[in-house]
């Protein structure tokens, strides 16, 4: 069975899976400029951490390929990229992938070995440096969520010594599956591989208000695999612990992350802290699934998060495909439908942080961290190098 891609790039050429049409309609858009990232990453067409990056560093290698710089020394064309990079990194500023990524890529274009060259083949081996980077990004996140899946599925069997005849099942927020990522996913991919191990009983995931990732993507990506699941509204998280925790075996809340400061404090979906506590409340572990890509060693705990405040329309506006009155869904047929008096005044944070302290395990692709005795994590484990101040 093909896996859902958000992302096809071949060199010159990007096209992007416009998830605001999802699960009704597949149209892929070609993105080849960095304005035409910068919009696809702002309207959501394209969302989860990874992902922006990922689209993010490819059209603009994608502009690089097809002759978008006209820079002629090797000081120009640097300054070009960079301020390309720069542009984009303004489209979303809670997910700290972009970010990284930016700060790779740049220095990436730094690195490029220049001796003995003029121009043109100075400047070509500049955009090959960067190009070869932003191609390296897409490999390498597609091998880290196949990394987290298998850590992450290890951690969980070994904390409730899950069997075929006893498996667990979960509950999971937002997308964080093959549509967040270049494949696999994060905490879709630990809920994949426990399910490949004959592990999981049954996967949970909640709508995600206001913007719906869960029930128009997450909920699309289980069916599309084939996974035991239930969607609920987020309201009924609790519900479904108190009554349903023993006889389904609950074991876990897996989310994916936006930004894993130092101290292990996470933002992610808004929503994300509410599971938290919940899940704190009824015994039920909390676990992170999280590149080290979403890590951000420089700020120091969640005060530091710059969290995204988006437009009132998605909470008093909604859309969809159009419902016959026989209940058939008409895929062809769209609606946007206001939801809530419009002169409401809104408050609509793109994300929350949830503390550490009710943080279980951080997954990520060099393993899984846990807290210490002193209650704090300690990411020397996985990134020696940035730990280091
Ligand atoms: C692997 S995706 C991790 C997070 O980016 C995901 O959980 C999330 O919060 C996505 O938010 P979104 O606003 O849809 O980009």
């Amino acid at each position: 069975m093909a896996s859902l891609q958000a992302i096809k790039y071949s060199r010159g050429k990007l096209l992007v899976l416009d998830q605001l049409r999802l699960p009704h309609e597949h149209h892929y858009d070609e993105v080849s400029t960095a304005e035409e990232a910068f919009e696809c990453i702002r309207s959501m067409r394209v969302r989860g951490a990874p992902a922006i990056a990922i689209v993010a560093a490819l059209a603009h290698a994608v502009e690089l390929q097809n002759g978008g710089c006209t820079a002629t020394t090797p000081e120009d064309t640097i300054a070009y990229i960079e301020s390309r990079l720069d542009y984009l990194k303004e489209s979303r500023p809670t997910a700290v992938d972009l970010s990284n990524a930016i700060a790779l890529l740049k220095l990436a274009a730094r690195a490029t070995k220049l001796e003995g060259l003029a121009y043109p083949e100075a400047k070509e081996a500049i955009l090959n440096s960067y190009i070869e980077a932003a191609e390296n990004i897409l490999a390498k996140d597609l091998e880290n969520n196949t990394s987290i899946g298998s850590y992450g599925a290890a951690w969980l069997q070994q904390q409730f010594n899950a069997t075929p005849d006893r498996p667990l099942s979960v509950l999971t927020h937002c997308n964080t599956g093959s549509l967040a990522t270049s494949g696999h996913g994060t905490a879709l991919g630990i809920i994949r591989s426990v399910h490949a191990q004959g592990l999981l009983k049954h996967a949970f995931c909640t709508e995600t208000r206001p913007y719906n990732q869960g029930s128009r993507l997450t909920s699309f990506e289980l069916v599309f695999e084939g996974i035991p699941a239930t969607l609920i509204t987020d309201s009924m998280a609790a519900a479904l612990f108190a009554q349903q925790r023993a006889r389904m075996n609950i074991g876990a809340v897996i989310v994916g992350a936006d930004r894993v400061v130092r101290n292990g404090d996470t933002a992610n979906k808004i929503g994300t802290y509410a599971l938290a506590v919940l899940a704190r409340h009824h015994g039920v572990k909390f676990v992170v699934a999280a590149p080290t890509t979403s890590i951000d060693l420089d700020t120091e705990n969640g005060d530091g998060i710059k969290i995204e405040e988006r437009k009132p329309e998605e909470l008093t506006q909604i859309s969809g495909a159009v419902v016959e009155p026989d209940g058939k869904v008409d895929t062809t047929r769209t609606a946007r439908v206001a939801i809530a008096d419009q002169r409401i005044a809104v408050w609509n944070p793109a994300f929350d942080v949830t503390p550490h302290t009710l943080i279980d395990a951080i997954v990520t692709e060099r393993g899984t961290v846990v807290k210490g005795a002193d209650g704090r994590f300690d990411f020397s484990q996985v990134l020696p190098e940035r730990w280091r101040r």
